[in-house]
Protein backbone atom coordinates (compact mmCIF):
# COMPACT_ATOMS: atom_id res chain seq x y z
CA UNK A 1 0.00 0.00 0.00
CA UNK A 2 1.57 3.74 -0.77
CA UNK A 3 1.19 5.95 2.38
CA UNK A 4 -1.06 8.80 2.15
CA UNK A 5 0.00 12.17 1.76
CA UNK A 6 -2.43 13.43 4.49
CA UNK A 7 -0.53 14.70 7.46
CA UNK A 8 -1.48 15.14 11.33
CA UNK A 9 -0.10 18.00 11.15
CA UNK A 10 -0.10 20.04 8.10
CA UNK A 11 1.57 22.99 8.60
CA UNK A 12 3.98 20.75 8.80
CA UNK A 13 3.93 18.29 5.97
CA UNK A 14 5.85 14.99 5.83
CA UNK A 15 10.05 15.62 4.06
CA UNK A 16 8.35 14.83 0.40
CA UNK A 17 6.11 17.57 0.40
CA UNK A 18 8.39 20.20 1.11
CA UNK A 19 10.68 20.11 -1.84
CA UNK A 20 10.31 23.24 -4.02
CA UNK A 21 7.11 22.43 -6.13
CA UNK A 22 7.08 25.90 -8.05
CA UNK A 23 9.21 28.42 -8.06
CA UNK A 24 8.99 31.98 -9.94
CA UNK A 25 12.49 34.09 -10.36
CA UNK A 26 12.69 37.24 -10.77
CA UNK A 27 9.21 37.52 -12.74
CA UNK A 28 7.72 40.89 -14.30
CA UNK A 29 4.75 41.39 -16.16
CA UNK A 30 3.93 44.36 -18.65
CA UNK A 31 1.07 44.78 -20.12
CA UNK A 32 0.96 45.91 -23.86
CA UNK A 33 -1.11 49.17 -22.15
CA UNK A 34 1.90 50.26 -20.32
CA UNK A 35 0.91 48.52 -17.05
CA UNK A 36 3.34 47.02 -15.12
CA UNK A 37 1.50 44.09 -13.68
CA UNK A 38 4.16 42.53 -11.62
CA UNK A 39 8.21 43.68 -11.27
CA UNK A 40 10.81 41.29 -9.86
CA UNK A 41 8.64 38.59 -8.22
CA UNK A 42 10.16 35.97 -6.53
CA UNK A 43 8.07 33.13 -5.11
CA UNK A 44 9.03 29.34 -4.43
CA UNK A 45 5.90 27.13 -3.44
CA UNK A 46 6.43 24.28 -1.92
CA UNK A 47 4.50 20.98 -1.84
CA UNK A 48 1.73 20.93 0.61
CA UNK A 49 1.83 24.29 1.59
CA UNK A 50 -1.56 26.72 1.43
CA UNK A 51 0.02 29.81 0.14
CA UNK A 52 -2.74 32.86 0.52
CA UNK A 53 -1.52 35.73 -1.94
CA UNK A 54 -3.06 39.10 -0.50
CA UNK A 55 -2.85 42.70 -1.38
CA UNK A 56 -4.98 45.58 -2.57
CA UNK A 57 -6.45 45.55 -5.43
CA UNK A 58 -4.28 46.32 -8.73
CA UNK A 59 -1.15 44.53 -7.20
CA UNK A 60 -0.81 41.58 -9.69
CA UNK A 61 -2.65 39.26 -7.63
CA UNK A 62 -4.14 37.74 -9.65
CA UNK A 63 -1.79 38.32 -13.03
CA UNK A 64 0.53 36.00 -10.58
CA UNK A 65 -1.44 33.48 -10.49
CA UNK A 66 -2.16 33.25 -14.48
CA UNK A 67 1.40 33.20 -14.99
CA UNK A 68 1.87 29.93 -12.85
CA UNK A 69 -1.26 28.87 -14.09
CA UNK A 70 0.20 29.53 -17.89
CA UNK A 71 -2.49 31.45 -19.19
CA UNK A 72 -0.63 34.29 -19.22
CA UNK A 73 3.39 34.99 -20.32
CA UNK A 74 6.16 36.77 -18.20
CA UNK A 75 8.03 39.98 -19.63
CA UNK A 76 10.89 38.60 -18.01
CA UNK A 77 11.92 36.02 -15.18
CA UNK A 78 10.96 32.72 -15.40
CA UNK A 79 8.76 30.10 -13.59
CA UNK A 80 10.44 26.64 -12.96
CA UNK A 81 8.83 23.19 -11.83
CA UNK A 82 11.63 21.14 -10.55
CA UNK A 83 9.17 18.26 -8.88
CA UNK A 84 7.07 17.87 -12.18
CA UNK A 85 7.29 16.52 -15.56
CA UNK A 86 7.16 19.21 -17.89
CA UNK A 87 5.27 19.17 -21.43
CA UNK A 88 5.57 20.94 -24.51
CA UNK A 89 3.95 24.26 -23.56
CA UNK A 90 6.30 24.65 -20.28
CA UNK A 91 3.76 23.54 -17.83
CA UNK A 92 3.65 20.24 -15.88
CA UNK A 93 1.14 17.83 -17.35
CA UNK A 94 -1.62 17.76 -15.61
CA UNK A 95 -0.58 18.69 -12.31
CA UNK A 96 -2.25 21.75 -11.89
CA UNK A 97 -5.86 23.03 -11.79
CA UNK A 98 -7.34 26.71 -11.39
CA UNK A 99 -10.77 27.39 -9.70
CA UNK A 100 -11.90 31.08 -10.45
CA UNK A 101 -14.40 33.61 -8.87
CA UNK A 102 -17.14 32.59 -10.89
CA UNK A 103 -17.71 28.80 -10.56
CA UNK A 104 -18.16 28.77 -15.01
CA UNK A 105 -20.54 25.66 -15.18
CA UNK A 106 -22.50 24.76 -18.06
CA UNK A 107 -26.22 25.13 -17.60
CA UNK A 108 -26.65 22.19 -20.01
CA UNK A 109 -24.63 19.94 -18.30
CA UNK A 110 -25.60 17.72 -15.41
CA UNK A 111 -22.99 18.30 -12.30
CA UNK A 112 -21.73 14.77 -13.31
CA UNK A 113 -21.17 16.00 -16.42
CA UNK A 114 -19.45 19.66 -15.31
CA UNK A 115 -17.33 17.56 -13.44
CA UNK A 116 -15.96 15.11 -16.45
CA UNK A 117 -15.39 17.75 -18.77
CA UNK A 118 -11.67 17.83 -17.65
CA UNK A 119 -11.40 13.97 -18.21
CA UNK A 120 -13.62 14.64 -21.38
CA UNK A 121 -11.31 17.15 -22.48
CA UNK A 122 -8.44 14.24 -22.19
CA UNK A 123 -10.25 11.55 -23.62
CA UNK A 124 -11.39 9.30 -21.00
CA UNK A 125 -14.75 7.77 -21.35
CA UNK A 126 -17.54 8.14 -18.75
CA UNK A 127 -17.49 4.91 -17.59
CA UNK A 128 -13.99 5.02 -17.04
CA UNK A 129 -13.87 8.23 -15.53
CA UNK A 130 -16.88 7.70 -12.93
CA UNK A 131 -15.51 6.37 -10.11
CA UNK A 132 -12.83 9.59 -10.00
CA UNK A 133 -16.01 11.83 -10.61
CA UNK A 134 -18.03 10.40 -7.90
CA UNK A 135 -14.69 10.77 -5.42
CA UNK A 136 -14.25 14.10 -6.45
CA UNK A 137 -18.47 15.13 -5.48
CA UNK A 138 -17.84 12.82 -2.46
CA UNK A 139 -14.92 15.10 -1.62
CA UNK A 140 -16.84 18.30 -1.60
CA UNK A 141 -19.93 16.51 -0.31
CA UNK A 142 -22.46 16.98 -3.49
CA UNK A 143 -22.23 12.92 -4.11
CA UNK A 144 -26.18 13.30 -3.90
CA UNK A 145 -26.52 15.68 -6.67
CA UNK A 146 -24.66 13.95 -9.59
CA UNK A 147 -27.59 14.56 -11.38
CA UNK A 148 -28.52 17.90 -10.49
CA UNK A 149 -28.40 20.90 -13.33
CA UNK A 150 -26.41 23.82 -12.19
CA UNK A 151 -29.74 25.84 -12.14
CA UNK A 152 -30.45 23.41 -9.20
CA UNK A 153 -27.85 24.83 -6.69
CA UNK A 154 -27.12 27.54 -4.53
CA UNK A 155 -23.45 29.84 -4.88
CA UNK A 156 -22.28 27.72 -2.82
CA UNK A 157 -23.37 24.21 -4.38
CA UNK A 158 -22.05 25.56 -7.61
CA UNK A 159 -18.50 26.69 -6.35
CA UNK A 160 -18.40 23.02 -4.53
CA UNK A 161 -18.71 21.60 -8.22
CA UNK A 162 -16.25 23.74 -9.74
CA UNK A 163 -14.15 22.79 -6.63
CA UNK A 164 -15.03 19.14 -7.67
CA UNK A 165 -13.99 19.85 -11.32
CA UNK A 166 -10.86 20.76 -10.13
CA UNK A 167 -10.21 18.25 -8.27
CA UNK A 168 -11.01 15.24 -10.65
CA UNK A 169 -7.68 15.13 -12.28
CA UNK A 170 -6.04 14.75 -9.15
CA UNK A 171 -3.89 18.05 -9.28
CA UNK A 172 -0.37 18.98 -7.30
CA UNK A 173 -1.33 22.11 -7.49
CA UNK A 174 -4.79 24.11 -7.15
CA UNK A 175 -4.91 27.73 -7.94
CA UNK A 176 -7.97 29.42 -6.18
CA UNK A 177 -8.17 33.31 -7.81
CA UNK A 178 -11.14 34.90 -4.83
CA UNK A 179 -13.15 31.80 -4.95
CA UNK A 180 -15.25 32.87 -2.26
CA UNK A 181 -15.20 36.36 -2.61
CA UNK A 182 -19.21 36.78 -3.91
CA UNK A 183 -20.52 34.50 -1.34
CA UNK A 184 -22.16 35.19 1.94
CA UNK A 185 -20.27 35.07 4.75
CA UNK A 186 -21.69 31.72 6.53
CA UNK A 187 -21.00 29.84 3.09
CA UNK A 188 -17.78 31.43 2.89
CA UNK A 189 -16.63 30.33 6.04
CA UNK A 190 -17.86 26.44 5.29
CA UNK A 191 -16.38 26.52 2.01
CA UNK A 192 -13.59 27.90 3.79
CA UNK A 193 -13.49 24.91 6.38
CA UNK A 194 -14.45 22.22 3.36
CA UNK A 195 -11.08 23.51 1.42
CA UNK A 196 -9.05 22.80 4.72
CA UNK A 197 -10.13 19.66 5.26
CA UNK A 198 -9.37 18.49 1.71
CA UNK A 199 -5.72 20.53 1.94
CA UNK A 200 -5.57 18.12 4.99
CA UNK A 201 -7.04 14.81 3.72
CA UNK A 202 -4.92 15.07 0.08
CA UNK A 203 -1.77 17.08 1.24
CA UNK A 204 -2.28 19.01 -2.03
CA UNK A 205 -0.51 22.40 -2.28
CA UNK A 206 -2.84 25.66 -2.14
CA UNK A 207 -2.15 28.88 -3.95
CA UNK A 208 -4.99 30.80 -2.79
CA UNK A 209 -5.69 34.56 -3.87
CA UNK A 210 -7.65 36.58 -1.55
CA UNK A 211 -8.72 40.35 -0.46
CA UNK A 212 -9.20 39.40 2.91
CA UNK A 213 -7.60 39.20 6.06
CA UNK A 214 -9.60 37.12 8.04
CA UNK A 215 -9.53 34.59 5.00
CA UNK A 216 -6.11 34.46 4.71
CA UNK A 217 -5.08 34.42 8.35
CA UNK A 218 -7.84 31.54 9.04
CA UNK A 219 -6.57 29.33 5.88
CA UNK A 220 -2.91 29.92 5.02
CA UNK A 221 0.06 27.95 6.10
CA UNK A 222 1.89 30.74 4.48
CA UNK A 223 1.07 34.70 3.29
CA UNK A 224 2.69 36.59 0.40
CA UNK A 225 1.92 40.76 0.97
CA UNK A 226 1.63 42.03 -2.20
CA UNK A 227 1.46 45.59 -2.90
CA UNK A 228 0.97 47.96 -5.69
CA UNK A 229 2.04 50.19 -8.77
CA UNK A 230 4.35 48.20 -9.58
CA UNK A 231 2.64 45.26 -8.31
CA UNK A 232 5.61 42.99 -5.92
CA UNK A 233 6.20 40.80 -2.68
CA UNK A 234 5.80 43.29 0.41
CA UNK A 235 6.26 40.47 2.93
CA UNK A 236 5.86 36.57 3.20
CA UNK A 237 5.61 34.86 6.56
CA UNK A 238 4.71 31.62 7.53
CA UNK A 239 1.34 31.43 9.98
CA UNK A 240 1.63 28.83 12.56
CA UNK A 241 -0.54 27.60 15.28
CA UNK A 242 -0.75 24.84 17.80
CA UNK A 243 -5.10 24.84 16.97
CA UNK A 244 -6.99 22.68 14.48
CA UNK A 245 -8.59 25.65 12.56
CA UNK A 246 -12.03 25.04 12.90
CA UNK A 247 -14.76 26.80 14.24
CA UNK A 248 -13.00 27.07 18.02
CA UNK A 249 -9.90 28.51 16.25
CA UNK A 250 -12.14 31.51 14.60
CA UNK A 251 -12.80 32.76 18.09
CA UNK A 252 -9.05 32.24 19.69
CA UNK A 253 -7.00 34.72 20.93
CA UNK A 254 -3.96 32.57 18.47
CA UNK A 255 -6.63 33.28 15.25
CA UNK A 256 -7.28 37.32 16.52
CA UNK A 257 -3.26 37.82 16.64
CA UNK A 258 -2.89 36.03 13.48
CA UNK A 259 -5.72 38.32 12.03
CA UNK A 260 -3.95 41.48 13.63
CA UNK A 261 -0.64 40.37 12.01
CA UNK A 262 -1.71 40.16 8.77
CA UNK A 263 -3.81 43.24 8.97
CA UNK A 264 -0.97 45.15 10.10
CA UNK A 265 1.11 44.12 7.36
CA UNK A 266 -1.46 44.76 4.80
CA UNK A 267 -1.56 48.10 5.85
CA UNK A 268 2.04 49.05 5.77
CA UNK A 269 1.61 47.20 1.98
CA UNK A 270 -0.79 49.91 1.04
CA UNK A 271 1.01 52.64 3.03
CA UNK A 272 3.94 52.20 1.34
CA UNK A 273 2.03 53.04 -2.13
CA UNK A 274 2.01 56.50 -1.09
CA UNK A 275 5.52 57.05 -0.10
N1 LIG B 1 -5.09 41.94 -19.58
C1 LIG B 1 -4.67 43.09 -19.02
N2 LIG B 1 -4.32 44.15 -19.79
C2 LIG B 1 -3.88 45.30 -19.24
N3 LIG B 1 -3.73 45.49 -17.91
C3 LIG B 1 -4.08 44.49 -17.10
C4 LIG B 1 -4.55 43.22 -17.61
N4 LIG B 1 -4.80 42.41 -16.55
C5 LIG B 1 -4.50 43.12 -15.44
N5 LIG B 1 -4.05 44.36 -15.77
C6 LIG B 1 -3.59 45.41 -14.84
O1 LIG B 1 -2.50 44.89 -14.11
C7 LIG B 1 -2.56 45.29 -12.75
C8 LIG B 1 -2.62 44.04 -11.87
O2 LIG B 1 -3.86 43.40 -12.08
P1 LIG B 1 -4.32 42.08 -11.32
O3 LIG B 1 -5.70 41.74 -11.79
O4 LIG B 1 -3.28 41.06 -11.42
O5 LIG B 1 -4.37 42.62 -9.81
P2 LIG B 1 -5.09 41.97 -8.56
O6 LIG B 1 -4.21 42.20 -7.41
O7 LIG B 1 -5.49 40.58 -8.84
O8 LIG B 1 -6.37 42.90 -8.46
P3 LIG B 1 -7.84 42.55 -7.95
O9 LIG B 1 -7.67 42.16 -6.53
O10 LIG B 1 -8.59 43.83 -8.13
O11 LIG B 1 -8.34 41.43 -8.80
C9 LIG B 1 -3.78 46.17 -12.62
O12 LIG B 1 -3.36 47.51 -12.74
C10 LIG B 1 -4.64 45.76 -13.80
O13 LIG B 1 -5.43 46.84 -14.23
Amino acid sequence: MTSSPATEDPITPPPEQRRALVVMKDVSKVFSSGTVALTDMSLTVNGGEFVSLLGPSGCGKSTALRIIAGLGDTTTGTIDWPSSRINSKGLPDGDISFVFQEPTLMPWATVFGNVYLPLKLRGISKSAARADILAALDRVGLKDFADAYPRELSGGMKMRVSIARALVTKPKLLLMDEPFAALDEITRQKLNDDVLKLWKETGITVIFVTHSVFESAYLSSRIVVMKARPGRVHADFPLQTSLDRDGFYRTSEEYRQACETVSKTLIEAIGGEHH
